[in-house]
């Protein structure tokens, strides 16, 4: 998978670098570029923002600095299957698992780092031509841009990919990977500061082990996400029987 991220703060995406998103890239499992949105910046002091048509306090993004930094991630009308471009927003739909697991299909991710009030419509208009555009949020509150935004999605999207973490099983039972969210966990030693792993982990008997990992996992979504109990049916809710 390629990656591009346009940003204006650049140095902010350097941890992507590190840990198994930086493995991944020196694999060459993705091909990481971040671009810095002022290199397209058209005067000399490299300005990228403007007061606002219409008024109103803070600055816009301009609208040529972006359209040069995009035209030089997918040339205008070029060939080919059009990248995904992800734009931060708070006004973008909600950032989630199955979203993770969809975008980590694709071949070419493109990020727009927004900054100030925003960035001048009319390149979220002139994206269309060249990218499916996705505004994304990562939750209901403000940031000041979307460089933290994208450290989130691509960590979240990147790990999904195959290779890039050593061992895919744990991918497998950890939260929202079935709704449920993941079940508590323990490790040496069985008893810390008088307080004892549960039994029934210590028997190795994987029936009854994997039955108290699905209550678990129920009663912890019942309590902190009930909201995820709902889209739950009654089928998989009794799965445990059956699967533990
Ligand atoms: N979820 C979310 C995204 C954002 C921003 C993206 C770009 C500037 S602010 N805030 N909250």
């Amino acid at each position: 998978m390629r990656l591009d991220v346009i940003s204006i703060f650049p140095e902010y995406l350097q941890p992507l670098s590190l840990s198994l998103i930086g493995r991944a890239a020196e694999d060459g499992i993705l091909d990481l570029n971040v671009t810095n949105l002022r290199d397209f910046a058209t005067d000399k002091h490299r300005k990228v923002d403007d007061t606002p048509y219409g008024g109103g306090a803070g600055m816009v993004m301009m609208p040529e600095p972006w359209g040069q930094a995009l035209d030089s991630v997918r040339p205008a009308n070029a060939a080919g299957a059009k990248p995904t471009l992800i734009v931060p927003s708070p006004a973008g739909t909600v950032f989630n698992q199955r979203m993770a697991y969809e975008l980590a299909e694709e071949e070419h991710l493109v990020f727009a780092c927004g900054r100030y009030e925003g960035i001048d419509e009319r390149v979220i208009e002139y994206a269309h031509e060249n990218f499916n555009v996705i505004p994304v949020s990562i939750g209901d509150y403000v940031l000041n841009g979307g460089e933290v935004a994208v450290m989130v999605m691509v960590e979240a999207i990147a790990r999904l990919i195959p290779g890039v973490i050593g061992n895919p099983e744990s991918l497998v039972e950890e939260s929202h990977s079935d709704v449920l969210l993941e079940y508590p966990v323990y490790t040496k030693p069985a008893s810390w500061r008088g307080r004892d792993v549960p039994e029934v982990l210590l028997g190795g008997n994987h029936q009854r082990v994997g039955r108290f990992r699905r209550d678990e996992q129920i009663k912890r979504t019942a309590v902190r996400r009930p909201d995820l109990i709902t889209q739950l049916d009654a089928e998989s809710l009794n799965r445990r029987d059956r699967d533990a």
